[in-house]
């Protein structure tokens, strides 16, 4: 496996392995790799020739005191979890390789962007559109994976890549979950053991939203009451948002009758946790 800096090597690898037919996937991550991304890697691998691993603590979705000095980083674990799993590179980039001097271009996809998450974290979709359309453009992948967890991230690229008619498939995989619920997400590092167990509080609100959904229930109000309910009896988790909208437009919704996706984000010390079901 290969450990790449600069945009050049990249590119180089990239045209070589073009030259002889193959195709090329593109798993994008901040690093800290846990089983969710590795899941990324061996679906890519199922699909594509090579798997290029993109490894970049973007800067530029992150909003003021949000944790991005502090956001995990390990390259030489990451580099022996993606190596386990059959990437053939690893693209880590240093910031300044993606925003040089000068930089002033940004992607900004609309509509779907106003709720949940960006309207949580304002700029940040911004951030994510711009890295990710950076990444393929250097890269210029045939197939590019996103995980569930991050699901108005997942309709964001897919409606990027059909307004900007950009020349590739997307691909969301399943959400992976530790074995009692919990989503994996690198940011669980932040967690304190009370905190880890109270933040059980979320995969089984939208597990009950589920059955209920699926006893008949159709009144999205009453649904996210419920887990609003849930989350609350557990004092360490602060609620963000816990909503319901129309998938995968992302529009307000009263009654649940095509597919719906029930997002919620959640406080507990210094982490800031996502997760979701969409509701069918
Ligand atoms: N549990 C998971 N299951 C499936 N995909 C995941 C999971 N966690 C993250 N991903 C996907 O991996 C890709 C990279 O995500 P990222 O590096 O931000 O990891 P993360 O664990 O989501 O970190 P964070 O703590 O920042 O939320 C994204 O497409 C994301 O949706
Ligand atoms: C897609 C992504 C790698 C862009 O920085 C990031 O938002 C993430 O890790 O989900
Ligand atoms: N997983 C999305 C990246 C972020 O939270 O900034």
């Amino acid at each position: 496996m290969f450990i790449y800096h600069t945009i050049a090597e990249v590119r180089r690898y990239v045209r070589e392995a073009r030259s002889i037919g193959q195709s090329i996937g593109l798993v994008p991550t901040m690093g800290y790799l846990h089983e969710g991304h590795l899941e990324l890697v061996r679906q890519a691998k199922k699909r594509c020739d090579k798997v290029i691993v993109s490894i970049f603590v973007n800067p530029t979705q992150f909003g003021p005191g949000e944790d991005l000095e502090r956001y995990p980083r390990d390259l030489d674990r990451d580099a022996r979890l993606s190596e386990g799993v059959g990437a053939d590179v690893i693209f880590n980039p240093p910031v300044a390789e993606m925003y040089p001097a000068g930089y002033c271009t940004y992607v900004d996809v609309e509509r779907i962007t106003e709720h949940l998450c960006g309207q949580a974290r304002p700029g940040h979709f911004r951030g994510v559109a711009t890295v990710v359309t950076k990444l393929f453009n250097i890269v210029r992948p045939d197939v590019a994976f996103f995980g569930q967890k991050d699901a108005q991230q997942a309709l964001v690229i897919n409606r990027m890549v059909a307004d900007l008619d950009m020349d590739l498939e997307v691909v969301t995989v399943t959400t992976v979950r530790e074995p009692d619920g919990l989503a994996m997400s690198s940011r669980n590092v932040y967690l304190e053991p009370e905190q880890r167990r109270a933040a059980l509080a979320l995969s089984r609100s939208l597990r009950r939203a589920e059955e209920v959904f699926q006893a008949g229930e159709r009144d999205a109000a009453r649904i996210r009451q419920l887990v609003i309910d849930m989350i609350k009896k557990e004092a360490l988790l602060e609620i963000d948002y816990v909503e319901i909208y129309s998938h995968p437009e992302l529009e307000p919704i009263d009654q649940i009758e095509g597919p719906a996706l029930l997002a919620l984000a959640v406080k507990t010390g210094r982490a800031r946790l996502i997760d979701n079901t969409v509701l069918r």
